[in-house]
């Protein structure tokens, strides 16, 4: 590019008088500026586009891609990251700016989702980054745990979840809640004509399940008039403060606690709630326990198969056989609390909001339901008052088309849409990605739920039939339907979580049409779990045998 020619035109076409005799000299480095200016501005472009062809993004100088995101965020995040990663074929790396750390490579390829659950288990843990931020909450409990901190608690709480004794808890704690609580709930809000937010509904009844599996106590947030709680608020408050801090710097954070402010201020104080409860409801549990112990004919307490007073009763084998510490209770009661407090619900409210657009799917869960009370041998289901009639354990498990229909609903709306895991020592995915030691991991759940090469050119169609062999429901390999993780980090609670949504479902929905009301706007929110941004809002209708 010829500078001086450029600058000579520029001087000629200008007023003489203006410019004056030094008016060319003044003027080329301001002239030499603009078009540097101008090169460096193509140059960048040029080389952002070509970083699009080959990493799927513009890539800018210092800021890496984060316009890509702001503008991602905007919108839909996770349809956002599906559409980057269906036209990556399923893998991309995100370059964030410069000492961020929002470096990452983020993959919905089931190749690549096996060997980080399963094959190479050991080489992606949760991770520091991560344990750091969630330690205030979690301590060192289950969910940020790795290796034998996360061994022994999986084994043991692993063995309890599959015990007959924990297996009658949860059906009576259902029993107990659905009939007692939420039932009442739905009657008075269909008495009254009004529109409910069964997310908030929901949310509630299993915020109170998990309590009740955890430390055995029911902190009432279902109920008529849908009080708050202080535990669950300050449950909820801890959470959310606990999530920004994966947004924040970790040194901005840092300091904040140190000076107790912004979020970490609202964390600390929500954090002192958690615990007011938790060491109430253990120390309670410690002398209830002391005192049947002493009196050896009350069974009352010792039958107990709580989570709490489980391990309460066990000795920890690693520290010479002594009784748990009152901080190793509250880590494992709050962290099964995290895990099962809202996943379930969320999922039940996006699978009332699927069945209100495909009413075929909803006649085919209510025959089902029908047939299977109908077989009832001792006529119960002739007999009795709708109201009255519970379904069994047995009965619950025979809803085979219901499973398929929440499995399909998780499948397009998992409860957790993406998770992260960190990278020890360097990797290769199977599908040629290298990774760095320290790499950040993240698996799109909700992205494998709508990519073509994985479901078929009908993947974003409610379909629970494709969980189907001749009437009979088919687990998929949990590398594709990664709903509930996979590998030997696989959902504790999964079982449970199906026993829940299916006996709460097929109450609700013998009982009720369900109809989101007209224009209410369906959106996911952008935090950890699904959550229906503004709740779902609904009318309820008494079914009679005519709907
Ligand atoms: C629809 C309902 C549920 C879904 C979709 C779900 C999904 C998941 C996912 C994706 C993980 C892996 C999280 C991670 O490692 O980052 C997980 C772990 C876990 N879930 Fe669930 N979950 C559900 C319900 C429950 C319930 C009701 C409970 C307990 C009462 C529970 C207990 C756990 C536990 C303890 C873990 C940690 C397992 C480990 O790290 O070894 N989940 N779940």
């Amino acid at each position: 590019m010829d500078i001086s020619s450029g600058a000579a035109h520029n001087a000629t076409t200008a007023a003489p008088g203006f410019l004056g005799t030094g008016g060319l000299a003044g003027m080329l480095p301001e002239v030499q500026t603009v078009e540097i200016l101008v090169a460096i501005s193509i140059f960048v472009i040029i080389h952002s586009l070509r970083q699009r062809r080959s990493l799927g993004l513009p890539c800018w100088p210092v800021v890496g891609m984060l316009p890509s995101l702001l503008l991602g965020v905007r919108g839909d995040m996770y349809e956002w990251i599906t559409g980057v990663l269906n036209a990556r074929a399923g893998t991309f790396t995100f370059k964030g700016p410069w000492f961020t750390n929002l470096h990452c490579v983020v993959t919905s390829d089931p190749r690549n989702l096996e060997h980080l659950l399963k094959t190479k288990f050991g080489s992606f843990p949760k991770g520091p980054y991560f344990r750091d931020n969630v330690r205030d909450l979690l301590g060192d409990g289950i969910f940020g745990a790795d290796d034998d901190t996360w061994r022994r608690q999986r084994k043991a709480a692993s063995l309890e979840f599959h015990s007959a004794e924990f297996r009658a808890l949860t059906a009576s704690s259902l029993v107990e809640l659905v009939h007692g609580r939420l039932l009442p709930v739905l009657a008075e809000t269909e008495a009254s004509g009004e529109a409910v937010d069964l997310q908030d509904v929901l949310l509630r009844l299993t915020f109170d399940n998990v309590c009740m599996i955890a430390f055995g106590v029911d902190p009432g947030c279902l109920q008529k008039g849908l009080p708050e709680i202080p535990f669950a608020r300050a449950f909820e408050d801890a959470t959310e403060a606990t999530i920004v801090r994966f947004v924040t710097p970790t040194t901005v954070w840092r300091a904040m606690r140190a000076l107790g402010v912004g979020h970490e201020r609202v964390l600390r104080k929500s954090l002192a709630g958690v615990d007011e409860f938790a060491y109430d409801v253990i120390r309670k549990r410690r002398e209830e326990l002391a005192t049947a112990e002493a009196d050896a004919d009350d069974k009352s307490l010792t039958a107990r198969s709580d989570l709490l007073t489980v391990f309460t009763k066990m000795r920890d084998p690693d520290h010479g056989g002594v009784a748990y510490s009152d901080k190793f209770l509250r880590d494992i009661c709050v962290n099964f609390i995290l895990a099962g407090r809202d996943t379930s619900s969320v999922a039940l409210a996006w699978f009332f909001w699927l069945l209100g657009k495909n009413p075929a799917v909803e006649g085919k869960i209510l025959e089902e339901i029908e047939r299977i009370v109908a077989a009832r041998s001792d006529g119960r289901g002739e007999e009795k008052e709708e109201e009255e009639l519970v379904f069994q354990p047995e009965e619950v498990k025979r809803m085979e088309y219901l499973h398929a229909a929440l499995s399909e609903a998780l499948r397009l709306y998992p409860s957790v849409p993406v998770d992260h895991k960190e990278v020890v020592e360097d990797e290769v995915f199977p599908d040629g990605t290298v990774l760095k030691k320290g790499t950040k991991v993240i698996y799109a759940m909700y992205s494998m739920g709508r990519m073509e090469s994985i479901w078929g050119e009908d993947c974003r169609d409610y379909r629970p039939e494709r969980w189907l062999r001749d009437g009979r429901f088919m687990g998929e390999s949990a590398y594709k339907f990664t709903a509930f993780n996979g590998g030997p980090r696989l959902c504790l609670g999964k079982d449970f979580a199906y026993y829940q949504m299916k006996f709460a479902a097929a109450s609700i929905l013998r009982r009720y049409r369900v109809n989101v009301v007209e224009g209410h706007p369906v959106v996911p929110k952008m935090a950890l779990t699904l959550y229906m941004k503004h709740g779902l809002k609904v009318m309820l209708a008494k079914r009679d045998k005519a709907n």
